[in-house]
């Protein structure tokens, strides 16, 4: 079984155990009183490469990266860094993180903030919306597609933005056929785990240009953004990087000098 196959397993088995303690009808009706999703394209086409900063406590490839006892402290952090978009892993088994993390962060920042985990049902998403998520990722590899333009119609319905993750030409084509307007290209590869950022350099130039392309994965520092900018990158998302920094607030703030300067290339739409 593949890393992606377990973790979708696991999630399937936690998902069914809250549906059965939390029907849907409550979850919607939780998410109908939340606050409306902000607007996370306007975010995400301002001007500059803009950084999606990672609240992430553990994943399969790393193991155990920071302890992150508040991550809404966090978040303020990435936040007053001048980070476009939180992002929040909520997927427990492998990546320690909860809806309650969510629901915290969405409380302390003002500025979008994404829901990654494994999407695979119209449950998870209003659980999204029900936590204040302004965007929900999706990725390609984890679903048919049907279910995967059922999704994503379902988030902009609830009025959110759906970040759709790819990881080869193949899965852009099916996001584009889905009706994607904002693709993430990874540059992990979920079999091997390994990091490879030229995924983004090949994929990236074959989207069309309305679309808005986030480099996920691998950024270390304001070297790798340019590289991807270069690519034609609107937004980079991090995680490690960030996490493991000893003042996450200045690295994010690195990162937004190195995405905002004159010399920096982005896709000009
Ligand atoms: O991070 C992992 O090991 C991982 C394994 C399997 C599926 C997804 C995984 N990560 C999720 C992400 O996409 C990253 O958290 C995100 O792109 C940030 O990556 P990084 O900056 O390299 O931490």
């Amino acid at each position: 079984m593949s890393v992606l196959d377990d973790i979708v397993a696991g999630v399937r088995e936690d998902v069914a155990a809250r549906q059965a303690a939390t029907p849907l009808a409550e979850v919607q009706a939780v998410a109908r009183d939340t606050r409306p999703a902000l607007d996370a394209l306007a975010a995400l086409r301002a001007p500059g490469v803009g950084v999606i900063a990672e609240v992430k406590r553990k994943s399969p490839s790393k193991g155990a990266l920071a302890a992150i006892a508040d991550p809404a402290a966090l978040a303020v952090q990435y936040a007053a860094g001048g980070a476009r978009v939180i992002s929040v892993l909520t997927e427990g088994r492998r990546f320690g993180g909860s809806h309650a993390d969510l629901a915290a962060v969405r409380a302390a920042v003002d500025v979008p903030v994404l829901n990654k985990d494994f999407v695979v049902s119209s449950y998870q998403v209003h659980e999204a919306r029900a936590h204040g998520a302004d965007l929900v990722l999706l990725i390609v590899a984890a679903l048919d597609q049907p279910v995967l333009t059922g999704l994503l119609e379902r988030i902009e319905s609830l009025g959110m933005t759906a970040l759709v993750e790819v990881h080869s030409e193949a899965e852009a084509d099916r996001a584009l056929s889905a009706g994607a307007s904002v693709i993430g290209v990874n540059a992990r590869d979920l079999t091997t785990l390994s990091v490879d950022r030229s995924t983004f350099e090949r994929i990236a130039p074959g989207l069309p240009s309305e679309v808005v392309k986030i480099a996920e994965s691998g950024v270390r520092g304001p070297h790798d953004l340019i590289s991807y900018a270069g690519a034609g990158a609107d937004a980079v998302l991090v995680g490690e990087g960030l996490v493991t920094a000893g003042d996450p607030r200045q690295a994010v703030a690195d990162l937004v000098t190195a995405g905002s300067h004159p010399a920096t290339p982005r896709t000009t739409r």
